[in-house]
């Protein structure tokens, strides 16, 4: 109903519709009908018929027990029948694509009033563009298929490679060139990893953990071998269907057998007599996208030690999903290969340097998650300051209590750190070779990552105490705590352990410690 049609009516008037069969509320200034609805509402009949409901403003009440989002639903919006004569609602959803105004809620670049050295006007072009993107085309979508476990539609897919979302979030580089990239906002040869930082920050914003790894997850991570070490057709072809969001690909590496220790894996691939293929048998396991994919890059036991192999789904090849705490809107899959038949044009990099071609990327991915990461561990510094703002324990905001403002403080402080060392990183990335990056940040992202999942997991923690039962609740005012709870370990496990990445770290600081030093 649009608002012109709504009546206005006085506290008083208001006050008169006070009884079951006639049962009115004021909420923000605004009035609703509740006599038809009390018999269907989730919390029941009789919290609707409590003496302090009726013909009252329930505004506090209200918002003590319901997100803001349920009056924003078709179905709820319609019980609306009128307003307030001479007062103006103040209570208002986040615009699409607008900033939060809630303070750290958004990164101090983004912040009224705070400065960063790093950002240019085409990071904030780009922001703002991507949070619209987001608004419009993934909130929904991401909620929808994070409950259902379907992978994302079809339309979003399309409207990402459209927009060359898939192919910016490789990073800056040759894929990107001739690209029109998010409508011409950014030139290919301009895009940097501040460019991309933002994509991945903004692209995890809908808080859906399963679907944001359905979005293609599988293609950051899988495709970077076949960009770097691929033969110039297989690349051309392979990175056309991929980022054009025609074809899915996964990184098959862990298996049931090893993950981290990626030395110790099973699956081999063997010449043929003629030597033009590859026989490949083994199992992979926890493959993100798998399910869901028509292309695999797979790692494998070789005859002169580890080889990695571009690999088409076909005959011999059989992917399964796994059940795991998050939405099967990833794709996690196990794959099984059985004496599959691959051309040997189709090896990427050297045969016996697959460890090599593995390891380069593994800085670009683990560095992706700390972006994602840093902006979630924000999004729930903001529920939990919204939420102790209005909500009352023992008469008083729960934000009145020292002991919730002491985990607040710990939970912004984790965030604002973590986002600072990435940046500084960032930074780094935007100065050095490809070659450069191995050498100077394998280790320094190994701890960031090795931090920012532990900041991550604290403030999961944090924030399910904050929320009480209600963030253990998939529904309701904690259900992106709830979320955030069961999912948060994702982080500190994908792209290598938590422990292994620290000590990878300490390891290389060990090894560039001067010889000649001494206390
Ligand atoms: C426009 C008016 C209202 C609408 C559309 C509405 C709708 C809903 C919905 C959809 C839920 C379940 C969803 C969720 O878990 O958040 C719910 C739960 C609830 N509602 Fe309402 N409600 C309204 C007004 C009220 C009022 C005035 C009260 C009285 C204090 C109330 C008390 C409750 C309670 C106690 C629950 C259960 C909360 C929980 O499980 O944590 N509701 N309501």
């Amino acid at each position: 109903m649009a608002t012109k049609e709504l009546k206005q009516f006085s506290r008083e008037e208001v006050a008169k519709h006070n009884t079951p069969d006639d049962l009115w509320v004021i909420i923000d200034a605004k009035v609703y009908n509740l006599s038809r609805f009390k018999d269907m509402h989730p919390g029941g009949v009789s919290v609707l018929l409590d003496e302090e409901i009726p013909g009252q403003d329930v505004t506090e009440a209200f918002y003590s027990l319901h997100r803001h989002e349920i009056l924003q639903k078709a179905q709820f919006k319609r019980l609306q029948v009128g307003t307030i004569k001479g007062e103006e609602p103040v209570i208002v959803s986040q615009a699409r694509g607008q900033l939060s105004a809630i303070p750290y809620a958004e990164a101090t670049w983004q912040t009224q009033g705070y400065f960063s050295p790093y950002y240019k006007e085409s990071h904030r072009q780009l922001a703002k563009a991507m949070r619209e993107f987001v608004d419009d085309y993934l909130m929904e979508d991401a909620l929808l298929h994070e409950e259902d476990g379907k992978p994302p539609s079809a339309h979003i897919i399309e409207k990402m490679a459209e927009l060359n979302i898939h192919a910016m979030r490789m990073g800056p580089g040759k894929h990107l060139k001739g690209k029109t990239l998010m409508g011409g906002i950014i030139k290919p040869e301009e895009f940097d990893y501040f460019h991309e930082l933002v994509i991945s920050q903004e692209l995890v914003r809908f808080m859906s953990r399963g679907y944001a790894d359905g979005l293609n997850g599988g293609v950051v991570i899988g495709l970077p071998a076949v960009l770097n070490f691929g033969r110039p057709e297989l690349k051309a072809r392979i990175a056309d269907e991929v980022l054009s969001g025609k074809k899915f690909m996964s990184l098959a590496i862990s298996e049931a057998f090893a993950g981290s220790d990626v030395q110790g894996l099973k699956t081999t691939a063997k010449k043929t007599e003629d030597g033009k293929f590859w026989i490949i048998n083994g199992t992979k396991k926890w493959i993100t996208n798998g399910h869901f994919s028509d292309y695999f890059t797979v790692g494998c036991k070789t005859d002169n030690g580890f080889t990695t192999i571009f690999v088409e789904r076909g005959e011999g090849i059989e992917t399964k999903p796994i059940k795991t705490s998050y939405s099967s809107a990833a794709g996690t899959a196990y794959i099984t290969f059985d004496n599959v038949k691959v051309p040997v044009e189709n090896t990427l990099g050297a045969e016996g340097q697959g460890l090599f071609v593995i390891l380069s990327n593994f800085n670009h991915e683990r560095w992706t998650m700390c972006c994602a990461s840093a902006r979630t561990q924000r999004f729930i510094v903001e529920e939990c300051l919204k939420w102790t703002a209005q909500r009352k324990a023992f008469g008083k905001p729960l934000n009145s209590q020292a002991v919730i403002r002491n985990k607040l403080a710990a939970m912004i402080a984790r965030a604002e750190s973590v986002q600072s060392w990435l940046e500084n990183v960032t930074y780094q990335m935007t100065h050095m070779s490809y070659k450069e990056q191995a050498t100077y940040l394998a280790g320094p992202i190994g701890l960031l990552k090795m931090y920012a999942t532990r900041c991550a997991q604290d403030t999961a923690r944090d924030a399910v105490q904050i929320f009480g039962g209600r963030g253990i609740t998939r529904t309701g005012m904690g259900r992106v705590i709830e979320h955030y709870y069961r999912t948060v370990t994702f982080d500190s496990l994908l792209g290598g352990a938590e422990d292994v990445l620290g000590d990878l770290g300490v390891r290389q600081a060990i090894a560039k410690m001067p010889k000649n030093s001494r206390l």
